[in-house]
């Protein structure tokens, strides 16, 4: 089954959870991973079911990183606050390049993640 990551900074959660209300039919398809407070409201807010790691700052990115080393995740979408110093900053630039390393694709905008869902939606159908 396809795996999705979804991971958002805190600016960027409305804007996650209006993508995923949007993309709700195709990301039930899909077997869905989240970062804690990501994943937490994803669940609350959508029907969807989403399993959760740490929180982003407690290791969260780190976690998923480890699943794109591991080759068990399609793509992820990470809608980042490119305006606001993270501190957990090295975890974050971890991830990015693992997910270069593995060429598992990594929509960090609204408009690139609509691309890649799309596209995972496509290969679906195929
Ligand atoms: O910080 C994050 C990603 O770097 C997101 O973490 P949360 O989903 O727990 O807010």
């Amino acid at each position: 089954m396809t795996r999705v990551a979804l991971i958002a900074h805190d600016d960027e959660k409305p804007e996650m959870i209006d993508l995923v209300r949007e993309y709700e039919d195709v990301l039930s398809k899909f077997d869905l991973v989240g970062t804690g407070t990501t994943g937490k409201r994803i669940s609350e807010e959508t029907a969807l079911d989403i399993e959760r790691k740490q929180s982003g700052p407690l290791g969260g990115d780190t976690q998923i990183g480890a699943e794109v080393a591991d080759d068990r995740m399609d793509a992820i979408v990470f809608l980042r606050d490119p305006l606001t110093a993270q501190p957990h900053e090295p975890d974050i630039s971890a991830l990015l390049r693992i997910c270069d390393v593995h060429d598992v694709p990594m929509a960090t905008t609204r408009t690139s993640a609509e691309y890649v869902l799309d596209g995972l939606a496509a290969d679906g159908d195929e």
